[in-house]
């Protein structure tokens, strides 16, 4: 797996991620959503520079312009729910792609700390050959990313595949790197230092979820 770390260098982004962590921000719903959101916008900037690009001709008012434009077929692909804010940053830049919707949630059997992912709504566009970008802010063990993931190739074969998350823990990017093929990618705005023992990843910023959307039963 290719791994991209994308806030090695300072810049604005660490205004965003520092306000999504922060729990006296946090209070405030609609801008963890749009940090998200934003956070998400940079994050598309950084991935449209390794996209397949083709040269094309632009008419102007004055004349004809050289340039070139993004030469391949993109599938936006969120995790539900944290995943909407993210999918709302890269819709804004890659408005012209094609979206695809799966639901990935911890289910708690025993009422415990041990879980499973169920995977339940789906709603997926035609991946064959088009380059899948899959979203989800937290990559704590790993395990929702993979059982999207293997839900998505169930019936295709994409050209390329990228998942896309906010924060990492360790743990979850070495579980990718076990259970995915080498040729995917992994964009990462910041990597942490651990799980706790509800799998949760510290620091993090608790409950993507709840925090943009409320707390569930
Ligand atoms: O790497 P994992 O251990 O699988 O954990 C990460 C998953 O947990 C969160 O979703 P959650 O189950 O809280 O659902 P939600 O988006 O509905 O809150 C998060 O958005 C990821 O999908
Ligand atoms: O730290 C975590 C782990 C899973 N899901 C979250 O929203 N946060
Ligand atoms: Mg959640």
């Amino acid at each position: 797996m290719k791994i991209h770390y994308i806030s090695e260098n300072n810049s604005v982004l660490n205004h965003f991620l520092g306000q999504i962590r922060n729990v006296n921000v946090q209070n405030d719903s609609m801008r963890f959503r749009r940090n998200i959101e934003r956070i998400g916008e940079i994050m598309a900037y950084e991935l449209s520079k390794i996209l397949p690009y083709k040269n094309v001709e632009i008419q102007t008012p004055l004349g004809i312009k050289k340039t070139t434009q993004i030469d391949t077929d993109l599938v936006l692909c969120p995790i539900l729910r944290a995943g909407l804010p993210l999918h709302n940053g890269f819709l804004n830049y890659f408005d012209h792609a094609e979206n695809s919707f799966v639901s990935a949630c911890r289910h708690h059997p025993n009422g415990g700390d041990d879980f499973e992912i169920l995977v339940e709504y789906q709603a997926i566009s035609d991946l064959n050959n088009k380059t899948v970008l899959l979203l989800d802010p937290m990559l704590a063990t790993g395990q929702s990313i993979v059982a999207v993931h293997k839900k998505l190739l169930e019936n295709a074969a994409p050209a390329e595949f990228h998942i896309v998350v906010v924060i990492a823990a360790p743990e979850g990017i070495a579980h990718l790197e076990k259970e995915l093929p080498d040729n995917c990618h992994l964009w990462v705005a910041s990597l942490d230092e651990k799980l706790n023992e509800k799998n949760y990843i510290v620091p993090g910023l608790g409950d993507a979820g709840d925090l943009a959307y409320g707390s569930k039963l």
